[in-house]
């Protein structure tokens, strides 16, 4: 595609030297560069993005998009807003790939992973070709691709909505970040159907305060349903959580059709007569569907939620309620969510990814509907990342356990003892006294000590790392793997 093709795309923008230039792709890292791409130059919060052009260049890119002029022998287009060009050209050179298939995209604090695997799920038991993005991974047909963040950059993500496109994906599953809406990351996707899980504290190191977060979780429903069509393709849904009061201004800032769902309040799709077991969780499905008894391997109260978020984007779709629920009852877990790591032990260990006040509350919550012996939380807060959910952490997990092991959770470029340290204002805020926890920052051995001490029946719950396979210290990642290290503790006690 040429240059002055994509410089058509936006009404105010410069095109300097050659309009004929050819472009293949885009990229805005340099260290992804690939010859004949255009390389976006981005002002972000560590680096500016015109620095790294030149290298870029080296790398054989054609073009720059800039907000200012650089003084190099190369064409750009100079534009007010990189990020928003960048969105604009990434989807114009690939094509509107999301208009070849149904985005259905999840927001929320939590629950966000869980959901997407459900949906894929049931959708794919239908025989519909899905493709996912997410924390986990990104999956293309058979393809899977590892993930650095949870929503990848407008060009990343509009290459691989082609790829999904050429591959006839019918349904793609995302997850989108909060970060991603704030900054215009999925801008120009063409979304079926938009699923809020709940909004909880998170993130206020990037979004200062709940205001201001709720605010870019609502750029996904203000983007819904703007336009009516007869058409039922081109139908788009709003399914909101309807015991969490941020739906009701989520409800008015969109124009598509809201489905809510839920276990308290009123709403289209409600489970009653809740079980949960520490093998999984029966209920009630009563929905505009009709009413459906289910039952599903994922434990807990807040999996329901999640299961019943994924019964509203498939009941949207037109599957039936029975068929929802055989595939509710063939869903295996996802990974690092509530993992069972079983070596015959007499207690259960599992492994959770609750990084949040609020995720760590409901994991505990679940375990507590269960558990018949003393509950064993290890866990930690993540370095260069909302400092102020570090007491709020302590102190849930004070509440809810019976023995705390407070730990390392991916340090970054900050000590990791003072991490623990921020944590423990909330733990006696619980009432803890200095005994009644340990700061054992070496998680390896937080591990191997929680799983040394456990008696019969306990439950150890690791939380915080879930399916990551490393551990992040001064920005290098080091192999760890909380099933892994749990596994290796339970087979040292039988020696
Ligand atoms: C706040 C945020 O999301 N920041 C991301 C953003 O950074 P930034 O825009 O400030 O960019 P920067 O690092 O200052 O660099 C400026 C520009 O120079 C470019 N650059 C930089 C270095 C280089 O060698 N070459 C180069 O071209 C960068 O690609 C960028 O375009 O763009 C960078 C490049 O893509 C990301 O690495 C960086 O992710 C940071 C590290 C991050 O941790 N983000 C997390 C918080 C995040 O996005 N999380 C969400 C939510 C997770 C959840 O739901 O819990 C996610 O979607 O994953
Ligand atoms: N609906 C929910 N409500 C509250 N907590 C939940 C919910 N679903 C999951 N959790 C807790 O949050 C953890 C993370 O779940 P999940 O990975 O599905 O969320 P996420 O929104 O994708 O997280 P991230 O923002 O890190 O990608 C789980 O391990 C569990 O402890
Ligand atoms: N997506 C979340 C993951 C946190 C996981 C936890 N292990 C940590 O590193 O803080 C974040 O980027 O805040
Ligand atoms: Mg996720």
């Amino acid at each position: 595609m040429q240059l002055k093709e994509l410089a058509s795309q936006l009404l105010i923008c410069k095109l300097v030297g050659d309009e004929t230039t050819e472009i293949t792709g885009i990229a805005t890292d340099s260290r992804q560069v690939r010859r004949g791409d255009l390389f976006v130059c981005v002002l972000g919060f560590v680096s500016d993005g015109h620095d790294y052009a030149s290298v870029a260049i080296g790398k054989g890119a054609a073009a720059l998009v800039t907000e200012r002029r650089l003084d190099l022998d190369i064409p750009q287009i100079i534009v007010r807003d990189s990020r928003h060009a960048m969105a604009v050209f990434s989807a114009h050179v690939y094509q509107y790939p999301s208009r070849n298939m149904k985005v259905i995209g999840i927001t929320g604090t939590n629950g966000k992973t869980t959901t997407s695997y459900l949906v894929e799920h049931i959708l794919r038991d239908q025989g519909y070709r899905t493709g996912l993005m997410g924390t986990i991974s990104a999956r293309v047909g058979s393809q899977i691709i590892p993930m650095e963040r949870t929503t990848m950059e407008a060009s990343a993500l509009q290459d691989t909505f082609r790829r999904m496109a050429d591959e006839g994906t019918d349904y793609c599953i995302m997850e989108v970040s909060s970060h991603a809406l704030d900054l215009g990351r999925v801008k120009g996707i063409r979304f079926r159907s938009g699923v809020f899980t709940n909004l909880s504290q998170d993130h206020l190191d990037y979004h200062e305060t709940m205001d201001k977060y709720e605010a870019a979780k609502g750029l996904l429903f203000s983007r819904l349903g703007n336009e009516f069509s007869p058409l039922p393709e081109y139908k788009q849904y709003a399914i909101l959580n309807a015991d969490d009061p941020a739906s009701e201004r989520l409800a008015q800032l969109t124009a598509a059709e809201v489905i809510t769902y839920g276990v308290k309040q009123e709403c289209a799709v409600k489970a009653s007569h809740v079980k949960i077991t520490a093998k999984g969780t029966e209920f009630e499905v009563e929905s505009f569907a009709g009413t459906m008894p289910m039952r599903m391997n994922l434990v807990g109260l807040f999996n329901v939620y999640n299961a019943l978020a994924a019964v509203s984007v498939c009941l949207a779709e037109g599957l039936t309620l029975a068929q929802v629920r055989d595939s509710l009852a063939s869903m295996p877990g996802v990974d690092g969510r509530m993992e069972v790591v079983d070596e015959g032990q007499d207690f259960l260990v599992l492994v959770d990814y609750a990084h949040t006040p609020d995720g760590l509350s409901n994991a505990l919550e679940s375990i507590r509907e269960f558990a018949a012996g003393r509950i064993r939380c290890v866990f930690g807060c993540g370095g260069d990342r909302d400092r102020t959910k570090r007491p709020l952490m302590g102190r849930v997990a004070a509440a809810l356990s019976n023995d705390l092991y407070v730990t390392s959770d991916n340090p970054r470029t900050e000590e990791p003892e003072a991490i623990l340290h921020d944590i423990v204002p909330g733990i006696e805020e619980a009432g803890l006294s200095r005994e009644q926890y340990r700061l054992v920052t070496e998680r390896r051995e937080a591990i191997q000590k929680a799983i040394e001490e456990a008696g019969p029946d306990d439950v150890v719950l690791i939380a915080g790392k879930g399916h990551e396979t490393y551990q992040d210290i001064g920005g290098v990642k080091h192999d760890f793997d909380d099933r892994l290290v749990a596994r290796a503790a339970l087979r040292s006690l039988k020696r």
